[in-house]
């Protein structure tokens, strides 16, 4: 089991910005890494070159707040291309269209690179001459290999840059929110308790109209035409390797983003806390790609909850207010089980003594991805995967519930398809949310339980709406047919909808193999 140390100071929610960047970084840890020159030892430039990564906006980043002039960039990196897939990068370039469409409303320009960020980074902090570089923190194992080798890149160089990492995408960072010990918290309910009670950072302003500069003002040509797309268009999928993605994927930007919080907050919020679980009612916010490309700052939705909170007319609707923070905070705690346990995305988080003895089942695997294994709820979810590249959360635990113990196949196979196909896809909620389906991660659910996909759709689908709505060959089947359908004999079946597939699987009887195999890799079988 390999673990990521953090030697950071952990930084207090109160301090301003600028010194909490500062002292975060003043330990050993990053900081330690680099040869940090000497801003004050030469004549300043004033000039602010900011790495966009995940934090595609303008609006509430807090590693945009300083006075510098700044100079913004996105480095197209080949090497973190090999993990995306064509729903997320074309959210990704759309979301960067609509940044670059910020810097120009503010007279300066978005630059695009393409390369390798250790030697992108360096070669332009020394052709603009940047006094600083900065960059908003990133959580997985291999971004945090990445900064820190982007990091010592810069340092060889001989650059003479401070370099500062902000902590624009969580509310509190992994070193705030810790056991008595320290460690991350694998119990979801303290983490709650824990994060819900520390007092939370407000929103942080644009920069200022006329703080940008244009990339053409600071770079000479021949870097710029060498090394930048600034005056071109920006990528096509196609120009990146990708194909288009097979769904229609939902638009980004951070006018998009805003638009659904307030829609969200004046109306939805409410109806939260009641109608949340039921995936026909569209109750949720449909922020995840947006939070995960930071196209909004996450303390801007925070401030909206405390808005709704205070515009509440009752309790029932505070209490609706509070369960959507809830699952800002399981983003959070997902967030940090990552940074503690890189290696969730692919291990196990929990250890069995002996290997659990996933199934090989390439066609129930296929039968899974294709939406047609006979259980409407679970076909439905994951034609929506298809056509939306997005579904509701309670669709997503039945579907990966049904994948890892009714067909008892590795979750690593789902996460894999999962993050193929939504836009939405982020490492840490993706092996959090597959490791808890799957039992085997942090905060699971028990060993024995498997979420009965018709009990499921009973009590989450009972009209048979949204089954109607994604699987058509049961469009004009009536509720109870749907209900149970993994019960009915062929007979019956065909004459309803004789074009939907019977269950692959039955249930009670796979749901004792895969208890079976969980005992016997915990060594009680
Ligand atoms: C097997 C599985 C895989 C998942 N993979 C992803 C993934 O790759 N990316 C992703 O963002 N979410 C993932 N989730 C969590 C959740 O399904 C989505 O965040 C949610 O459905 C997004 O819709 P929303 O924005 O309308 O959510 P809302 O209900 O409006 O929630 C608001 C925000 O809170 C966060 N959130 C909500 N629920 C969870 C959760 N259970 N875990 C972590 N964060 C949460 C998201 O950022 C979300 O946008 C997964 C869940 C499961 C069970």
């Amino acid at each position: 089991m390999s673990k990521e140390t953090k030697h950071e100071t952990p930084v207090s929610d109160s301090q301003p910005l600028r010194a909490t960047r500062r002292t975060a970084l003043r330990g050993a840890g990053l900081a330690g890494l680099l040869a940090m020159g000497s801003a004050s030892a030469r004549q300043n430039s004033g000039l602010q070159l900011h790495w966009h990564r995940r934090d595609l906006r303008v609006t509430d980043n807090p590693a945009l707040a300083g006075d510098d002039r700044l100079l913004p960039v996105f480095v197209h990196d080949p090497a973190i291309f090999t993990y995306g897939a064509p729903p997320v990068v074309a959210f990704l370039l759309d979301a960067l269209d609509s940044l670059r469409e910020q810097y120009r409303e503010r007279g300066g320009e978005l630059l695009l690179a393409r390369g390798d960020p250790r030697a992108v980074l360096p070669d332009l902090a020394a052709a603009c001459d940047a006094d600083t570089v900065t960059w908003n923190r990133d959580y997985s194992g291999l971004a945090g290999e990445r900064d820190r080798a982007v990091a010592a890149a810069l340092a060889d160089a001989g650059v003479s840059v401070d370099v500062e990492r902000s902590g624009g995408t969580l509310l509190h960072e992994p070193e705030q929110v810790t056991t008595n010990d320290g460690s991350h918290h694998s119990d979801f309910s303290d983490f709650w308790r824990e994060w819900r009670n520390r007092e939370k950072a407000g929103p942080v302003a644009a920069p200022v109209r006329g703080d940008v500069v244009d990339p053409r003002d600071s770079l000479d040509e021949e870097w710029l035409g060498e090394a930048s797309e600034t005056a071109g268009a920006l990528p096509s999928l196609a120009d990146l390797g990708f194909d288009d993605p097979e769904a229609d994927v939902q638009p980004a930007g951070t006018d998009v983003a805003y638009d659904l919080l307030d829609d969200f907050r004046e109306d939805t919020i409410y109806r939260y806390g009641d109608d949340r679980e039921y995936p026909a009612r569209e109750s949720t916010s449909r922020l995840s790609p947006h939070l995960k490309f930071g196209t909004i700052g996450v303390r801007t939705v925070w401030q909206a909850t405390e808005d709704a909170a205070a515009a509440a007319s009752n309790g029932d609707a505070r209490e609706s207010v509070e369960a959507f923070r809830r699952r800002l905070a399981w983003r959070e705690f997902y967030a940090h089980v990552l940074d503690a346990r890189p290696d969730v995305v692919t291990e196990n988080y929990r250890e069995y003594p002996d290997e659990i003895r996933w199934r090989d089942d390439p066609e129930g695997l296929r039968a899974w991805k294709d939406g047609e294994t006979g259980y409407p709820l679970v076909d439905a979810g994951m034609r929506q995967l298809r056509a939306e590249a997005w579904v509701h959360n309670r669709v997503r635990m039945v579907a990966a519930s049904f994948l890892t113990k009714d067909l008892l196949i590795d979750w690593r196979e789902g996460y894999d398809w999962y993050r193929r196909k939504l836009v939405d896809h982020d490492t840490a909620h993706a092996a959090g949310g597959w490791q808890w389906a799957a039992s085997t991660g942090a905060n699971a659910q028990p060993d024995f339980r498997v979420l009965d996909p018709t009990t499921q759709a009973e009590e989450y689908d009972p009209d048979g709406e949204y089954v109607r709505e994604h699987v058509p060959e049961l469009r004009d089947a009536p509720t109870d047919a749907i209900h149970e359908w993994p019960t009915l004999d062929d007979e019956t079946r065909a004459a309803i909808a004789p074009d939907y597939p019977a269950p692959i699987v039955e249930l009670g009887e796979y749901r004792d193999r895969a208890i079976g195999a969980f005992e016997a890799a915990r060594g009680d079988g």
